[in-house]
């Protein structure tokens, strides 16, 4: 039997960046995953139960779900309860300037990626997590110190006194502003790395009409409009919650509700009547412009005693959709591991640590190539062309071409791999296309000579 160990997760649940209830997964799911080990589970939790909270904004936030948080889910018997909850989105429904829509699917046999309700999906977890036997929720337990060496934790309780409490492992999951990350940090030979990017984000909601979803619902909405870009996931309340991406220094110019109209008129005049004049201009003072940030650290653990999993060991840009998802995969990854190392985490931590870190910090790179790529050459009509493009190459060699984001969204190939596949599609692609361009000229080349000579 395994041994019992005591895990301390901060899975906090609160505002993060910009203040909408930014409500922690990754430390939920892998108090199941511990507790299905036979590991005896505490939660603390800074925040108070969000289940019992009524002060929730209301806005449903969502996000998108896809193979690798799937297959995390599933490893605990979850997967089913999850999926039925979400909306799948079939394609991309790019939306161009001047009201024009069009669909490109992800793939044949209807290949979809989810969008699940944040609050939905953390309250399953924690209610699933609960139930077991062996785990024990500890809400409003803030951490404020990790002692290394005598190997306990310190945090403030309900009550404003400290508690200590001894485990044998510590899971920090806190989020990209970990605390539990920041007492490894004190460690000698610890890197770490923060990028905050110069864009923020705001979220705007489409509410239904009549009771029914205001555009084509099982879609993911992009306006693309290179320094700016706007998506839309559909929620199970038939709205959608819009996300606009702009620099901040853009934002700061759209200070009076004239001029936030005029924007929208200018770049995403279809989205005025869906939003509605009155609440695009109340959503948009009144919802916050939150932050994006990248982190990379390495490694992510402490001897036997301590490893941080999620946006506390990799907080990515979200323009790949992948930060939860790959926060999941790090529960996969890790428990493969202690399987492995049969629970001997001196040896477990540092192969977790050896594996995890070259893939998750592919992922946040290609999340800040996305968001270059996004920024600087992508319109509605180079998006689809990219897309159109990408569909063919991969329908005319489907074991050699496997479309970059098919590859991040709809395969578990290890992030790092995935870097290395798409170099080598790259060279592929750009020989074959040389050796059509130069079969062409030559063909053309002999046609002409041909009609010279008759
Ligand atoms: C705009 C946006 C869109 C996104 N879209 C997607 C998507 O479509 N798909 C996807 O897979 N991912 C997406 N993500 C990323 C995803 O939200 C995160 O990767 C995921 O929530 C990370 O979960 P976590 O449990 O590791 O950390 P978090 O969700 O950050 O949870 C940690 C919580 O702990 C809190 N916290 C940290 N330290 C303390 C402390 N000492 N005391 C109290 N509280 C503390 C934090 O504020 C946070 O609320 C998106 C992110 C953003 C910002
Ligand atoms: C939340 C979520 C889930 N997936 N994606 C996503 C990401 C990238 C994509 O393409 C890569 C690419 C598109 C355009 C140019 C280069 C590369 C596609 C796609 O192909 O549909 C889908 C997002 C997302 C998140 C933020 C923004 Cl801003 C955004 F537009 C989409």
């Amino acid at each position: 039997c395994v041994r019992a160990c005591l895990i301390c997760l901060f899975d906090n649940l609160g505002c993060c960046g910009g203040g909408h209830p930014h409500i922690s997964q990754v430390g939920a799911l892998n108090a199941v995953y511990f507790a299905r080990r036979g590991c005896n589970v505490d939660v603390y939790e800074a925040r108070d139960d969000i289940r019992q909270s009524k002060t929730y904004s209301g806005r449903s936030i969502n996000l998108a779900l896809s193979t690798r948080g799937i297959q995390a889910l599933k490893d605990v018997g979850l997967d089913e309860m999850v999926v039925a909850t979400g909306i799948p989105m079939y394609g991309r429904m790019i939306h161009n300037p001047t009201g024009g829509k069009y669909v490109v699917p992800y793939g044949k046999d209807n290949q979809a990626i989810l969008s699940v309700d944040r609050r939905k999906l953390n309250e399953l977890l924690l209610t699933t997590a609960e139930k077991l036997p062996n785990v024990s929720l500890h809400f409003e337990h803030k951490l404020t110190e990790v002692d290394v060496k005598a190997r306990n934790l310190t945090l403030r309780a309900p009550d404003r006194s400290t508690i200590t409490v001894k485990p044998d492992l510590v899971v920090g999951s806190d989020g990209a502003y970990s605390s539990v990350r920041r007492h490894l940090l004190q460690q000698p030979r610890f890197n770490y790395a923060q990028t905050y990017i110069a864009h923020g984000y705001k979220e705007l909601t489409i509410p239904p009409v009549d009771g029914k979803f205001a555009m084509e619902a099982n879609y993911l909405h992009i306006w693309p409009r290179h320094e700016f870009m706007m998506i839309a996931l559909p929620n199970q309340d038939r709205s959608f919650t819009c996300t606009l991406f702009m620099p901040f220094d853009i934002f700061a110019t759209i200070s009076t509700p004239e001029l936030v109209l005029a924007f929208f008129r200018e770049n995403f005049a279809d989205a005025i009547p869906l939003i509605g004049q009155e609440r695009l201009v109340s959503d948009f003072f009144t919802n916050p412009t939150s932050t994006l940030m990248m982190v990379k650290c390495s490694p992510y653990h402490i001897d036997d005693f301590a490893v941080i999993i999620g946006d506390a060991a990799h907080a990515m840009v979200p323009f790949y959709g992948q930060g939860m998802n790959c926060g999941f995969e790090d529960c996969t990854v890790l428990h493969r591991l202690l399987g492995e190392h049969n629970m001997d985490l001196a040896t477990a931590l540092p192969a977790y640590s050896k594996e995890r870190n070259p893939d998750a910090e592919a992922i946040c790179d290609l999340a800040l190539h996305n968001y270059v790529e996004m920024r600087h050459h992508v319109t509605s009509t180079s998006f689809l062309l990219r897309k159109k493009l990408d569909s063919l190459l991969h329908s005319l060699m489907p074991n050699t071409f496997i479309p970059l984001y098919t590859m991040v969204t709809f395969s578990r190939i290890p992030y790092a791999e995935v870097i290395e596949r798409q170099k080598w599609q790259d060279r592929v692609v750009s020989r074959a296309g040389y050796l059509l361009l130069g079969a062409s000229v030559l063909g053309a080349a002999l046609l002409a000579k041909q009609r010279l000579t008759k």
